[in-house]
């Protein structure tokens, strides 16, 4: 427990360390703020002894001035201490956020195909927002409200014994109340939270969900789902609220208890000429500014209680492990890249095996057609490929070289991958084409774009390359969208390019213009096109059919062609392309 907290403090400390600082300067200016606190009043002490003290009128006029000179500053230090609170508590938590996504994007495929969407948010933002004002106030916020309440009781010391001994007992019961009474929403709280966090992905669920719900008529049943779930959050968000608002009426009882004792003691101090009329206005208005400091520590209480429950959450993501570890060899081959599985087999769980004693090779610039029936794990075999996942046991070689002792960026630099989801970015055609890339040129796009067939749908385009997409793909036919992904590859100018179901959406003669395309840029690279159609696979050198995880057949394309007894012979001769799909 102990080392809990020891590892929690130096956690901390790494995000604190930049902007220590600005901590500093933020602790300086709410100590100069609370001085500024404690002294108003005086003045208007003064002002109130010297007004009914028959004084002149320069030196009600000085304090006047003094006063506001006083109230100006503090009101500036208020300014620049919520500035300065806002400025450390994003700087920290964005280090933090940017941190964890930063560690997300390399987290395995295993675990993000657990983690919804609305959990990754809530991970990635919300935990973090709860620690946000944890990182800004805590420190600052409790040392200026011990501070100001030392100097309160302090000064009152000075003044009347009595009066002091109630104001401090009153302090030290608020403090214990508030720490005590605080936690028992906190329970509540985070039920509200829950709730409306099933509220939000209910809506999310739905809105990506769009097409389906309103073309098969769910319309009103997703409402009776949004009702049940609106109930949900009002039930629970009113209790958390009752809870929350209880203990503060009881505070505030408190305090008017507090205030009615100490006005009685100053007064009743007052007319035995123990004080003047000055002094009994500080005692009252000091006895107000108790309530402040004491709400602050409260809240300080109830925001730590978030922050601890953010942090172990924050922690517990960054210490997940990818199961993908990261190689070293950064050198391969020049030129196309040979290609050979060794005994493959992989599962996404350890009791369905999805791929199963794979083996064959393929030499550099040679191209081979996957086929077999949905699910028999074409896919997964180049999810493999790209290290998506580990292998259950077996060796992927490219160029000769492991590809678990390929360091990640020169595997992906020199192997590409289309899939049959192609993910756009907000942004225009060009950067979604060169993933932002500033280094390829428009000349090289039009060329590539040109073999691919695709010039006259870039120029229908109202803006051409410029033309603006929108994030998520819906601006973009599906269909498009696969062309589109073809081009963003070839740009890239892989070495070995898996190419997923590359047409799958394209109408017969989009395909027979795309395929001469892909031929030609497949001249320099080696190639792994998966396919439905058989057509789609004229043009390459070896065929190799799946079934169930297993490796059915492979061989030349030509030879298993001209052989009447393979399973790639007997789909040619019955033209029985459904049987893949
Ligand atoms: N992320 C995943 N988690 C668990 N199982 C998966 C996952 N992806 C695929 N599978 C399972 O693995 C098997 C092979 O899937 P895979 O996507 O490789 O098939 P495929 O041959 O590419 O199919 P299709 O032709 O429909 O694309 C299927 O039984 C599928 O249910």
């Amino acid at each position: 427990m102990a080392d809990q907290q020891k590892i929690s403090t130096i956690w901390l400390l790494r995000y604190l360390k930049p902007v220590k600082g600005r901590i500093i300067l933020l602790l300086i200016l709410l100590l100069g703020s609370t001085g500024l606190q404690l002294m108003n009043p005086q003045v208007i002490q003064r002002f109130i002894d010297a007004a009914s003290g028959g004084g002149g009128m320069s030196e009600l006029l000085e304090l006047a001035a003094l006063f506001l000179v006083l109230a100006v500053v503090n009101q500036s230090l208020g300014v620049a201490v919520t500035y300065l609170g806002s400025d450390v508590s994003w700087r920290t938590t964005n280090r933090l956020r940017g941190d964890l996504l930063k560690h997300c994007l390399r987290l395995d495929m295993r675990f993000h195909n657990q983690k919804t969407p609305g959990e990754m948010i809530e991970r990635v933002d919300g935990d973090v927002s709860n620690i946000s004002n944890f990182f800004a106030m805590f420190i600052v916020q409790v040392i200026g409200s011990f501070v100001l309440l030392a100097g309160i009781l302090g000064f009152m010391y000075t003044v009347s014994v009595p009066i002091a001994a109630v104001m401090t007992a009153f302090t030290l019961l608020s403090v214990l109340a508030m720490t005590i009474i605080r936690n028992v929403g906190v329970q509540s709280s985070s039920k509200d939270r829950e709730a409306s966090a099933a509220l939000f992905s209910l809506i999310e669920e739905r809105i990506a969900g769009i097409e389906d719900v309103q073309a098969n008529g769910q319309v009103p049943y997703v409402m009776n789902r949004f009702y049940r779930a609106m109930r949900a959050v009002f039930l629970k968000g009113r209790k958390a609220w009752m809870l929350r608002v209880v203990p503060w009426n009881m505070t505030v009882s408190l305090f008017t208890l507090a205030v009615t004792a100490v006005m009685l003691l100053g007064v009743r101090s007052y007319m035995q000429g123990e004080i003047s009329l000055g002094m009994l206005y500080l005692i009252y208005q000091y006895t107000q500014m108790l309530n402040d400091p004491i709400e602050r520590l409260g809240d300080q209480v109830q925001e730590f209680q978030k922050a601890k429950s953010g942090m172990l959450r924050s922690r517990e993501l960054l210490s997940q492990r990818t199961e993908i570890l990261d190689g070293e060899e950064e050198w391969l081959p020049d030129g196309a890249l040979s290609l050979e599985f060794e005994q493959v087999s992989f599962s996404y769980s350890k009791d369905k095996p999805v791929l199963q004693n794979i083996s064959f090779s393929l030499q550099p610039g040679e191209r081979l057609g996957i086929i077999g029936r949905t699910g028999s794990g074409k896919s997964s075999l180049s999810r493999a490929l790209l290290r998506l996942y580990n292998l259950d046991s077996g060796v992927i070689r490219i160029g000769g070289v492991d590809i678990t002792k390929l360091a990640l960026p020169a595997l992906y630099r020199r192997v590409g991958m289309v899939t049959q989801d192609v993910q756009l970015f907000d942004g225009t055609l060009r950067d979604n084409l060169t993933l932002f890339n500033e280094n390829v040129t428009d000349a090289s796009i039009m060329e590539t774009i040109g073999q691919l067939g695709l010039r006259p749908w870039i120029s229908a385009q109202p803006e051409g390359l410029d033309t603006h997409l929108s994030s998520g793909g819906s601006s973009l036919s599906a269909g498009e969208a696969q062309l589109f992904a073809l081009a963003r590859v070839f740009l890239a100018k892989p070495s070995l390019i898996v190419l997923d179901e590359p047409s799958s959406r394209l109408d017969a003669a989009t395909e027979a213009m795309l395929q001469a395309g892909v031929n030609q840029l497949l001249r320099h690279s080696t190639g792994i096109i998966i396919a439905h159609r058989l057509a789609t696979l004229e043009q390459v050198d070896k065929i190799m059919v799946v079934g169930d995880g297993r490796q059915l057949e492979f061989g030349s394309r030509e030879e298993l062609a001209a052989n009447p007894d393979s399973h790639y012979a007997r789909l040619l001769q019955s033209g029985r392309e459904e049987e893949l799909a």
